[in-house]
């Protein structure tokens, strides 16, 4: 990827960061730099994840997916960093294999999913890294029944992605299910490019060793000074704007094949960074959809966010066909292709001349190898921006606070966390 951080400059936006201050920023990029390369080296909890490009093997990956290769559809069942990224990769390609992604326990959505499904032709792909997560083990006891209710062996179409202990894996044992492991130090948000991710994208059939290729490529661009690294870049400027002002990133990328992209991302920026009471609120958007919903907000709201465009270049293309309409015949003369870059052009430089931080990421096309290196990258700028922040990046306390108050509500044990939700403050308005 490449990043422009030109409209996030003092001299052109407010807030906004000088380059004198970024300057001084780069002294502290590249001792976080060397933090997080002693990491990597010393494979560090968290620090572990930048070495998955060379330490994720694809054909152990295809050979685990192997019995279920041909299935028609997929159905994915975890939640948060066990679903995000496998759903960010699969959405961004085509595939003859349906895509089904049970992250929520809706049990309206969740028997509507299951109804749409072609039980007998469809796999089971089952991810925890804990093999606790109330969320993945119910709905995944749940689609055990539908299969066997329909007649359907679902030990023979499961593979099962989680750590070395713990009920899923206690569970895939029993069963001899094909099982995979998520890789130790490698918290959830930061997987995508381990089993976690690639299970999904390898019964699609997409090109694991690209997305892997793209992510080392990535990794080679990493380096002491964030004017020579786009990931650095995009990591230090975010942080430079929320430490002036814009405590909001809203993530809008311009393809609808990287919508979902903006999902993982804002579990990557939330989970990793909020804490201490620091952390930019992250904001999912889509161009051009969302210039006709947010974009007011952006450019004449408060002063407090900074937009991140995605834009692609190039891909398959479709002309808009002309008409007589006189008012519209300059559509005629165009493509969707072109429109798309048009209204990207057009939103980027209605914040610049409001004077409102934009910043662009640029990928060359949606394919493996980019996705890979736009994973990479943004995993690393969140790894650079916890450092600069001097939070603890890998983390998710206030996270783990709910799941125990779940569990004790639900009786899974005792849970101290259960108690609070009893003492809700009330003051109730009814119809
Ligand atoms: O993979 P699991 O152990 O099931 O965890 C799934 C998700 O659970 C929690 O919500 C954590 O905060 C996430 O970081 C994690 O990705």
């Amino acid at each position: 990827m490449d990043v422009d951080i030109g409209n996030a400059l003092a001299s052109v936006a407010s807030p906004g960061v000088s380059r004198a201050s970024l300057e001084r920023l780069d002294e502290r990029v590249a001792d976080a730099h060397e933090r997080i390369e002693r990491g990597m080296t010393n494979r560090e909890h968290g620090y572990e994840a930048l070495n998955l490009p060379e330490r994720t093997d694809p054909d152990e990956i295809r050979a685990a997916v192997d019995p279920v290769a041909d299935a028609e559809a997929l159905l994915t069942v975890g939640i948060g960093g066990s679903s995000l990224g496998a759903a960010t990769i699969a959405n961004a390609f085509e595939s003859d294999t349906e895509t089904v992604f049970l992250d929520n326990v809706d049990p309206a959505w969740v028997s509507r999913k299951l109804a749409s499904l072609p039980l007998e032709e469809t796999a089971i792909n089952v991810v925890s890294r804990s093999g606790t997560t109330a969320e993945t083990l119910a709905n995944f006891l749940v689609v055990r029944d539908a299969f066997e209710s329909a007649g359907v062996d679902w030990t023979e179409r499961t593979i099962v992605t989680t750590g070395d202990s713990g009920p899923l894996r206690d569970l895939a044992d029993r069963h001899d299910l094909p099982s995979l492991k998520v890789p130790d130090g490698v918290p959830g948000r930061f997987s995508a490019l381990s089993a976690v991710g690639m299970v999904a994208a390898a019964v699609c059939g997409h090109d694991l060793e690209a997305l892997l290729e793209g992510a080392a490529a990535e990794r080679e661009t990493l380096a002491g000074s964030l004017f020579e690294c786009p990931a650095y870049a995009y990591g230090a400027t975010t942080y430079a704007l929320d430490g002036r002002g814009a405590g909001t990133n809203a993530v809008m990328p311009y393809a609808e094949s990287l919508e979902t992209f903006a999902e993982w991302f804002a579990q990557l920026w939330a989970e990793s960074l909020g804490k201490d009471e620091l952390g930019q609120t992250p904001v999912r958007a889509l161009g051009a959809t969302d210039q006709h919903s947010q974009l007011q907000l952006y450019r004449a709201g408060p002063r407090d966010k900074l937009v991140t465009f995605l834009t692609v270049d190039g891909g398959p293309d479709r002309s808009i066909p002309e008409t007589d309409v006189d008012d519209l015949a300059y559509l005629g003369d165009s493509t969707l292709g072109e429109l798309l870059a048009a209204e990207f052009e057009a939103t980027e430089a209605s914040l610049a001349a409001a004077d409102r931080p934009n910043v662009r990421v640029e990928l060359e096309a949606v394919d493996e190898y980019e996705l890979g290196g736009l994973l990479y990258g943004m995993e690393a700028a969140c790894v650079l921006a916890g450092e600069l922040y001097r939070v603890n990046t890998f983390e998710q306390p206030a996270v783990e606070w709910a799941k125990k108050a779940t569990r004790g509500l639900l009786g899974g044990g005792e849970f101290e966390e259960a108690e609070a939700v009893a003492e809700k403050t009330e003051l109730r308005v009814e119809r």
